[in-house]
């Protein structure tokens, strides 16, 4: 037995639910060039789950769905309000997510049609957990859920009780679609992994979350604003980054195992973040971003991921640097919840080996008689 480090490379699972091939990703066949384009967050979570595009009447009838879901438990609310001030977001997601499940009485109901209903639920329910978090942890109360907006309007709105503008709406829905899906990502293996013991879905879930939280995965989206934030300028950018690459620091936001030759969400991302600072009258962001991107290209052929323009993005549309990776989760849940839906449907306990590197034929030295 010899093992691949990370995985490299291997195949663990088969899956129509996305797909990377080339370079190129589409989400149930469709490229996401074309879902970035022309499709509604809420259109590609139904094409996730089940496979196709809605007609009218299907959108129409899982937007009064996610629309009826959308409020979370009084109980969950209290519980929030004890969590420390200082929290670390993602982790105070991942709590919350974990208690949902306490919460819902099927949460333990295997059934296709219980799981279908607890996968819109925790659609619906994420973002108002997410700007819950947002608010209790600044002093505020939270903002219960409008009802019949879009997902991206709703948690622009339960963030600050204002009206989001249209473009802000519009920025962050793309923002949604292109994070929606990834293959086997690593959050969506350690989902598609929990579920497989045929645990429950909040489970799974909780899984994803934990494992989205880290910097080379899903917290790079804020890591990228902390080094951002860190440099002084566009001015500033070569010595910063020069000083990073000569350490051998990873720069954030650059890099992934799959795509050699780019990420192809990032160039939406990168329209994005221009169209912003053109709107806002400021595209210092946007100026230091392509500036630390023509550095590592050049240096370490190395190309921005999903999550290096992203950072940018969120922070024109004015959200706060620590809900860059909940907002991931906003999305994300729709792909973890496709991939959880997929495994149930044909499962098989994952349960790979381990190539033992440690020491053999030790023979047990009472406790006495040990240095
Ligand atoms: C949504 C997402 O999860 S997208 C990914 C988000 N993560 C990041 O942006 C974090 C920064 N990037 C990285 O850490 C990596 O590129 C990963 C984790 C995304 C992919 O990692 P792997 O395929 O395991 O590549 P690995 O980390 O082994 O790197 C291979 C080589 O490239 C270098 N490298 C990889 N990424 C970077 C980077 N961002 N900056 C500088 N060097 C890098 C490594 O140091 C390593 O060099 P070495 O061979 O001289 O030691
Ligand atoms: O696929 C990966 O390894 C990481 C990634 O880009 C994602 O989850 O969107």
């Amino acid at each position: 037995m010899t093992a691949t480090k990370g995985l490299e490379g291997i195949v663990a699972t088969t899956s129509s639910v996305s797909s990377i091939v080339d370079g190129v990703l589409t989400y149930r066949g469709y490229n996401i060039d074309d879902l970035a384009e022309h499709a509604s967050f809420e259109e590609v979570a139904y094409l996730l789950w089940f496979g196709k595009l809605p007609t009218k009447a299907e959108l129409s009838s899982l937007l009064s769905d996610l629309s009826d879901y959308a409020s979370i438990p009084e109980a969950l609310v209290s519980q929030i309000k004890l969590y420390p001030k200082d929290l670390n977001t993602m982790a105070a997601l991942r709590s919350a997510v974990s208690a949902l499940a306490l919460y819902d009485e099927s949460a333990n109901d295997m059934s296709r049609e219980a799981n279908v209903k607890k996968t819109i639920k925790l659609q619906a329910q994420l973002p108002t957990i997410v700007a819950a978090i947002a608010r209790i942890r600044e002093g505020k109360e939270p903002i219960a859920p409008l009802k019949n907006v879009s997902i991206a309007h709703n948690f622009l709105y339960m963030l600050t009780g204002k009206e989001p503008a249209e473009i802000a709406v519009k920025a962050l829905d793309k923002a949604l679609v292109l994070h929606a899906d990834h293959e086997l990502n690593a959050s969506t293996f350690a989902a598609r992994v929990t579920v497989a013991t045929l645990s429950d879905i909040y489970s799974g879930v909780t899984s994803a979350i934990g494992a989205l939280k880290g910097p080379l995965h899903g917290g790079a989206n804020e890591a990228v604003m902390v080094m951002l934030s860190e440099i002084n300028g566009k001015d500033d950018v070569d010595r910063y980054i020069q000083n990073k690459l000569d350490n051998k620091v990873k720069i954030m936001g650059f890099g992934h195992r799959v795509y050699k030759n780019g990420d192809p969400r990032a160039k939406h991302l990168q329209k994005m973040s221009y169209e912003l600072g053109q709107m806002n009258g400021d595209t210092t962001l946007y100026d230091m971003s392509v500036r630390i991107e023509e550095l590592v290209v050049s240096q370490k052929g190395l190309k921005p991921n999903v999550d290096f323009y992203s950072a940018s993005v969120y922070t024109m549309l004015g959200i706060a640097r620590d809900l860059f990776t909940p907002i991931f989760a906003i999305s994300r849940v729709s792909g973890w919840t496709a991939h959880i839906l997929e495994q149930y449907e044909d499962n098989r306990l994952i349960r790979p080996r381990a190539e033992y590197t440690g020491p053999v034929h030790q023979k047990y030295v009472a406790i006495s008689s040990r240095i």
